[in-house]
């Protein structure tokens, strides 16, 4: 596997008083898909949050491509090259599909947007069709597909995407992970978030398990998939129950 792109260590921090990272530590091999995995509250949106500079930390180190990010701002973090997918929809729905694509790149000097947009467009064929219509149109699985196009027009060397399969039929899950798949094999590094934990470990290199804000398992995905002591880790056996 190759060297880590993206480094957390000891992560302390939360809302208010709470504590919700309890010193979370992992690394994530470069142009791998890591996903992260664990049960509902165990803090697996906050530590995107904090990679991504929207919590400040009590303690703890991200390193990201041999720098220091922790606590960067989020411009900082872009320029560095981390994007961010939140979970839910976030696109524009009054905007057309390629002014939506376009505003991922807008805050950037100097690059050439028109072939930006081009280039994203070709990897999502459903987006460039429906390029001239407005975001709104769309089905649900095309909007997560418009906000990962979006999300590549800074070139990120490493994106983060918090449950991309939330509300998508079975074929859309599966096209958004293939189209994940393809980003992965040009070099980008992808750390996911996902509840449907069994179909997204099948399209991962490396699987971590997080409970209470803690790290309790990094290990190749495929191990993770196959270890007894997962579907007791999911209070309710998620896995169980979609292996059945
Ligand atoms: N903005 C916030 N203010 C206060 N508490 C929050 C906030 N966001 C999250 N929390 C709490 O922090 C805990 C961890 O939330 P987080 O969203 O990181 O969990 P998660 O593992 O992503 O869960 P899920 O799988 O349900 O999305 C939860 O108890 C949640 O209620």
């Amino acid at each position: 596997m190759s060297d880590p792109i993206l480094s957390v260590h000891n992560l302390v921090g939360g809302y208010g008083k709470m504590t919700i990272l309890n010193g979370t530590t992992f690394s994530v091999p470069s142009a791998t898909i890591t996903t992260i995995i664990g049960p509902n509250g165990a803090g697996k949106s906050t530590v995107f949050k904090a990679i991504f500079g929207l919590l400040k930390l009590r303690e703890g180190k991200i390193s990201f491509a041999g720098r220091d990010v922790t606590n960067l701002s989020q411009r900082a973090l872009l320029n560095a090259g981390i994007c961010y997918v939140p979970q839910g929809r976030n696109i524009f729905p009054e905007l057309s599909v390629r002014h939506n694509i376009e505003l991922g790149g807008v805050a950037a000097k100097g690059i050439d947007l028109p072939t930006r947009i081009e280039a994203a467009l070709d990897l999502f064929p459903a987006l460039r069709r429906k390029s001239t219509q407005q975001a709104s149109t769309l089905s649900g699985g095309e909007q997560k597909q418009l906000e990962i196009a979006r999300s590549l027009l800074l070139e990120p060397k490493l994106v983060l995407i918090d449950e991309p399969s939330i509300g998508l039929s079975p074929l859309m899950v599966q096209q958004t992970f293939d189209i994940l798949q393809s980003l992965r094999d040009r070099g980008v590094t992808i750390l996911m978030i996902e509840q449907n934990a069994r179909s997204a470990l099948e399209i991962s290199d490396i699987g971590i398990v997080l409970e209470l804000g803690q790290t309790r398992m990094v290990d190749k995905a495929e191990r993770i998939l196959n270890d007894p002591r997962i579907g007791q880790l999911f209070l309710g056996g998620a896995m169980e129950e979609s292996a059945a």
